[in-house]
């Protein structure tokens, strides 16, 4: 298949598809997928010819199927900021900066961010992110037009102000009855209290007994600096795990990002509830927090652990195969072990384990799941040779390996193409800049 034969009816969805001769990594051979986007079947013997059954057939011998990517914390919306802000102290980025930026965003300022960080997101496989923005009707729209799948919550920050927390409470509350309006099952709502620094605890209580209410996700920013764990000891007399479970915020529908300053109470606290945690190596590193998510003893105490971005302002990209890279290193660097994060346990933080943490099925190629798979290039310099596939993903591969990405059966990209990325790409520069100077006026 060559970008010249693609006929743009392939993008629509609701067809059955045939991915021949794609490998799985038990070695199986060829994946058929329903109209419905379920994963019929896989492996092929030559005497069953599933192309004379499908709509569309992907030629496909040259490529390894993995499941579809997860990107459990990001905020999509800011690829608008990428590079507008960088080598900065976060405090200081955040309310010098990012802050004063963002308060003049408008919604289709987000609709075409979001819609630029989905093409972004598609080209290194990934097929599901969790979002924490602002205009999250916006974010939704982009995502649905995109075929991804998404989890989205508005940033609720109260700064302890109660007109600003009733404000922050009607637009959570809107957000998800629009969310639930839409009925679309690949885009959820979450609630999103933006951190224990910036979130009331009144705010916290609400956040967790709505989300509670709404059977939906929690998603937070958590321990990222040692200065917000000090300042949360210094006025509550706790450390901000402990805050988030005194408030009902801790259970198996939070996702917590960062969580680099935890001490070895917090881990087993976390593990206990059943919280999914999303480490976000690049962003910490560039940021610079000084210390890296304890993953071992994350892993042992029963959390989830998960891959994030974090948004493209302190990434600066959302490259999901450049994140989990970093993760494996970083572990290994920071902890001084050559053993901790091994390439399979990464690989599952960016499938299993984050489709866990969003509630997005298995996470896996498996008969009966929805189609959430990746077509990788074999032939490509980077996957080259390929004794271990999995150590390939992690250690070498590159977004240009990533050749076609399915996301619910619906083909998003084929042959590196994606539907709409040039005008997106268009729009999106214009908007960034416009954006740029309202803010300067
Ligand atoms: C949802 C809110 O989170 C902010 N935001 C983006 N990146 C980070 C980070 N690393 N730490 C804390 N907040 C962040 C966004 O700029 C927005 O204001
Ligand atoms: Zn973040």
């Amino acid at each position: 298949m060559t970008p010249d034969d693609l006929d743009d009816d392939i993008f629509k969805g609701g067809m059955s598809v045939f991915l021949k001769d794609a490998k799985t990594a038990d070695g199986r051979s060829g994946i058929l997928i329903d109209e419905d986007g379920i994963i019929a079947a896989i492996g092929f013997k030559s005497d069953r010819k599933p192309e004379n059954e499908a709509d569309i057939v992907v030629e496909a011998s040259d490529m390894i199927a993995v499941p579809g990517f997860v990107n459990t914390h990001t905020h999509a919306a800011m690829s608008l900021l990428r590079g507008y802000a960088d080598d900065m102290h976060l405090q200081e980025w955040l309310s010098e900066k990012i802050w004063p930026l963002e308060a003049h965003l408008v919604a289709d300022d987000v609709y075409w961010g979001t819609k630029l960080a989905c093409m972004e997101m598609i080209r290194s496989g990934t097929v599901a992110f969790n979002d924490m923005y602002f205009f999250m009707e916006s974010a939704a729209k982009a995502v649905d037009e995109t075929g991804m799948k998404a989890v989205l919550s508005h940033g609720f920050i109260d700064f302890g102000d109660a007109e600003k927390r009733e404000k922050e409470i009607r637009a959570t509350e809107s957000l998800v009855s629009h969310i639930k309006s839409l009925n679309n099952p690949r885009i959820k709502a979450a609630v999103g209290p933006h951190a224990p620094y910036t979130v009331s605890k009144d705010a916290l209580k609400w956040c967790a007994g709505f989300a509670e209410e709404e059977e939906i996700l929690l998603h937070i920013h958590l321990s990222e600096t040692e200065q917000e764990v000090k300042d949360c000891i210094e006025a509550n007399k706790m450390r901000p795990s402990k805050l988030l479970d005194e408030c009902g915020c801790l259970s198996e529908r939070t996702v917590a990002a960062h969580c680099c300053w935890l001490n070895g109470e917090e881990c087993e606290l976390l593990g206990k509830r059943g919280v999914s945690v999303s480490h976000n190596p690049a962003s910490n590193m560039k940021l610079a927090v000084n210390r890296a998510m304890p993953y071992k003893e994350l892993r042992n105490s029963g959390a989830n652990v998960t891959l994030g971005t974090d948004g493209c302002s302190s990434n600066n990209n959302l490259d999901i195969l450049e994140e989990v890279k970093f993760a494996a290193l970083l572990q290994k660097f920071y902890w001084n072990s050559d053993t901790i994060l091994p390439a399979g346990e990464a690989l599952e933080m960016i499938t299993s384990s984050g489709a866990k943490a969003l509630g997005f099925g298995s996470g896996k190629i498996e008969e009966g799941q929805y189609a959430d798979i990746v077509l990788l290039d074999r032939k490509t310099p980077c996957m080259t040779p390929l004794y271990n596939p999995v150590s390939n993903i992690i250690y070498s591969a590159g977004a240009n390996a990533v050749n076609t990405v399915i996301c619910n059966g619906r083909i998003l990209m084929a042959d590196g193409y994606i539907p709409g990325e040039e005008e997106t790409l268009r729009k999106a520069s214009e908007i960034a800049g416009n954006l740029v100077s309202r803010s300067e006026k």
